[in-house]
């Protein structure tokens, strides 16, 4: 008998019965900060230490990099201790501090490194990297395990050379964007061309259809997959190959999955594969020895855009308790005591919450006492909002020494809101962007990475094309152009034909020579990919390509602080080698193609992070801003006249609040100026209203509408009653409208009773209404 472990002493009791449940299915349900990403995490440390799980069994999702690599320190961390009180019989902390590194280092090597835990895409294609080459599609093609992840914009840079040189087909009208949007859906869908294709109506949507087909000729040929892929070929490849399914259900015998509610069908087909082995049904004695243990809070479900779907989570143990005892206690655990934040804060979050009519009930206590109360601030416009946001921050700094600037979030709904706040953050307070400001999708990264990626695997043409002239070396676009009709000629991949003596004679004497240096420069690294590191290579190539030089040359801040990102894309490199062990250029690469946004934000980085409400999520903060609410921003256009998409919304809204733990601050504008037009008048989102008046406090005259107001579906803006709703509208009338505010009556449609309105509101766009029940009333006659 083991001694109890002393981290179960930092969990309440359902959390403890979580970590003990050791086989079969386990769902636990339970609103935000109750706990649930720290249960799954302490479940792993668990298995292998009182089961004797090897970790190699394990498999464990997070929703970001960053979250998987918080779980490992925190398991390191308790097999370090472990591993101290059997050594020395002393807690690691009192140890002299190279003993306690040393410990660490063991426990890493150990426990850590065997885990797979990481982010669906990390992990498949971590798992593909094993088995790709015994994958067939549907036209018998099949990819090497040197294969390249192409990211969103390499799939859509790949769609559009589809798009105007093979198809010769007018960019405007097949946006390649809305096309790659378009075959990414199919994808997850698990449709393949041919599906795609059967399914189309119309002209347009046959050429998309082909467009599709071309595109995985193309990723066949560069012997490359998309983010789509890295999900959907294990899919395919565990349903194809009884025998590899077989092996990785037998490997992965705990699988654990954290923010289950945000799973799409794809991962979810994936999952259940992995636990099941792809039998419909399983009994107790099937559970033996394996569990699948998932985590969720469907109240934040808020990737509907991307295909989850947070059902998933309710059928879960439908799905997984099927054939086991009817016994809801086996399967499921609630978890009703929030750890995170202020009661307030969470008095706040529950209120709106359970306005959605789309969920289920869910008790949610507060721990923690009543905070500073929160703030909602009325700005003038952007600007002063983002004035509002520093000034803030600054205050609370001086009045907290214990506040680093790390203790600050700013969140928005639209990435284009960073702008105002970085502008007002920049000079005086340091900040990240996490999400939006993408170090991997800077031009010179990018040129960087292709270069690195055409010496891993020159099939990559794509990678290939990006580099072949960048900086300038005298590589035209017709020469290009031939070199690419050249290749499809003689059916053979772009790098054989840059090799090609007979090919390459045939171009002028001066490209001819440019095309040849180009690909010497190449074959030179190529030759070294193996003996050397990938920090040296990538060093290696980019002074010998001249794309140093030409950087150097230009001399102007921009290309200063571009070869400074290059700078920092070699401590990654470097950075990645000593994490991970791992010297060569591939596993590097694969890494920097997944590098989610979130993983700027490092543990401990001094300063404050500002990122959408999406990729707040799993987060939290002492100090949370929440700005830009306003309706039409957030909730957003799309969703005002969408009743699931504004329960999503609100969803969104609920995350947002939930990341606070000691003070939240509200705000929005009066006026804001949004994509680059003129400033509009704007009005404070419906989701302020809809939070407790007696929670809030405020810069607001005249005061708020009091919460009675703004129970759903009832008009308050004036009494609209059946007279005053028939009545004869003429173009031109103004309006108020409860939520959308002042607009303009262009366009009326049948008569008395029957009529229907089109309005114009600035900013929004025109809304249809019928008069009878829309919350608005006539405040100007027009003068016609
Ligand atoms: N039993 C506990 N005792 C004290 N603190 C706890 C306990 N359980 C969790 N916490 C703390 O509460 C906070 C929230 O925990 P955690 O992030 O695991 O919640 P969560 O349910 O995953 O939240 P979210 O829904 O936002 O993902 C963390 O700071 C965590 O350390
Ligand atoms: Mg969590």
């Amino acid at each position: 008998m083991k001694a109890p472990a002393d981290y179960l002493s930092h969990l309440n009791p359902a959390q403890r019965s979580a970590v003990e449940h050791f086989c079969g299915p386990l769902l636990v349900v339970a609103g935000a900060g109750s706990g649930k990403t720290r249960t799954l995490t302490y479940r792993v440390a668990h298995l292998i230490r009182n089961h004797s799980v090897d970790p190699e069994n394990i498999l464990a999702v997070t929703f970001t990099n960053k979250a998987a690599r918080e779980m490992q320190e925190r398991i390191q961390l308790i097999f370090a201790q472990q591993l101290a009180e059997q050594t020395y019989s002393h807690p690691l902390e009192s140890l002299p501090l190279q003993e306690q590194t040393a410990l660490r280092s063991r426990a890493y090597k150990r426990y850590i490194k065997p885990l797979w835990m990481g982010t669906f895409h990390s992990l498949f294609a971590r798992l593909l990297r094993f088995d790709i080459d015994k994958y067939r599609d549907e036209k018998e093609r099949k990819w090497e395990r040197n294969f390249t992840i192409y990211d969103e914009s390499d799939a859509q840079s790949l769609v559009k050379n589809i798009v105007t040189r093979q198809f010769d087909l007018d960019e405007k009208k097949f946006d390649p964007r809305s096309i790659r949007y378009a075959i990414g859906n199919a994808k997850n869908l698990g449709h393949s061309p041919q599906d795609f294709a059967r399914e189309q109506q119309n002209y347009r949507g046959r050429v998309i259809g082909e467009i599709y087909d071309a595109y995985q000729t193309r990723l066949a040929e560069n012997n490359a997959l998309d983010f789509d892929d890295l999900l959907l070929v294990p899919a395919r490849l565990f349903e194809q190959n009884e025998s590899i399914l077989g092996y990785w259900h037998d490997r992965f015998r705990h699988v654990l999955v954290d923010e289950y509610q945000d799973t799409n069908r794809i991962q979810y087909r994936l999952i259940r594969l992995l636990s099941t082995n792809g039998e419909p049904h399983r009994d107790r004695w099937s559970w033996q020895q394996r569990s699948i243990f998932v985590v969720g809070d469907a109240d934040q479900s808020i990737y509907s855009f991307r295909m989850a779907d947070f059902k998933i989570l309710l059928e879960f143990q439908e799905d997984f308790g099927d054939g086991l005892p009817d016994d809801d206690t086996r399967t499921m655990v609630k978890l009703e005591e929030n750890y995170r934040s202020r009661s307030n804060i969470l008095e706040a979050a529950n209120a709106l919450i359970e306005l959605n009519t789309e969920r289920i009930d869910k008790v949610l206590r507060p721990t923690r006492g009543c905070g500073a109360t929160i703030y909602c601030y009325k700005a003038d416009n952007e600007l002063v909002e983002a004035q509002f946001v520093r000034d803030r921050i600054l205050d609370l700094r001086r009045a907290d020494p214990e506040l680093d600037w790390g203790s600050f979030a700013i969140l928005y709904r639209t990435n284009a809101q960073s702008r105002a706040l970085e502008d007002a953050l920049r000079s005086e307070i340091p900040y990240i962007i996490v999400g939006g400001l993408k170090f991997y999708d800077r031009k010179e990264v990018k040129d960087a990475l292709a270069y690195l990626r055409a010496l891993v695997n020159p099939a990559d043409t794509v990678s290939l094309l990006r580099i072949i002239n960048t900086p300038r070396r005298g590589i035209g676009q017709a020469t290009v152009d031939r070199l690419v009709a050249a290749a499809r000629e003689l059916g053979m991949p772009l790098w054989h034909v840059l090799q090609d003596e007979t090919s390459v004679k045939t171009l002028a004497g001066r490209s001819a020579k440019a095309v040849q240096r180009f690909a010497l420069t190449l074959q030179t690294w190529q030759s070294q990919v193996t003996e050397r590191s990938a920090a040296e290579i990538l060093d290696g190539i980019l002074s010998d390509s001249g794309y140093y030089s030409d950087l150097q040359n230009q001399g102007t801040d921009e290309a200063t602080s571009r070869l400074e990102n290059l700078k920092e894309l070699a401590n990654a490199v470097i950075q990645f080698a000593e994490e991970n062990e791992d010297l060569s250029l591939e596993g590097f690469l694969a890494n920097a193609s997944l590098a989610s946004d979130l993983d700027n934000l490092e543990e401990g980085q001094q300063a404050v992070s500002a990122m959408t409400l999406h990729s707040a999520k799993g987060l939290e903060f002492p100090v949370v801003f929440l700005v830009g609410l306003e309706q039409g921003l957030f909730p957003h256009n799309r969703a005002i006249d969408d009743p699931a998409a504004l329960e999503e919304e609100r969803r969104l809204c609920y995350v947002g609040i939930t990341r606070a733990r000691e003070q939240l601050f509200l705000s929005f504008t009066r006026e804001r100026r949004l994509w680059g037009m003129a400033r509009e008048p704007a009005l404070q989102s419906q989701f302020l209203q809809e939070l407790p008046s007696e929670l809030l406090e405020s810069n607001i005259v005249p005061q708020r509408l009091p919460r009675k107001s703004v129970e759903r579906d009832r008009p308050t803006v004036g009494t609209v009653s059946a007279t005053a709703a028939i009545q004869n509208w003429q173009i031109g009338d103004r309006v108020i409208h409860q939520t959308l505010g002042p607009g303009e009556v262009t366009l009326v449609m049948g008569e008395g009773a029957k009529t229907t309105l089109g309005i114009k509101f600035p900013g929004l766009g025109t809304k249809i209404f019928d008069p009878k029940f829309a919350p608005m009333r006539r405040v100007e006659a027009s003068a016609n």
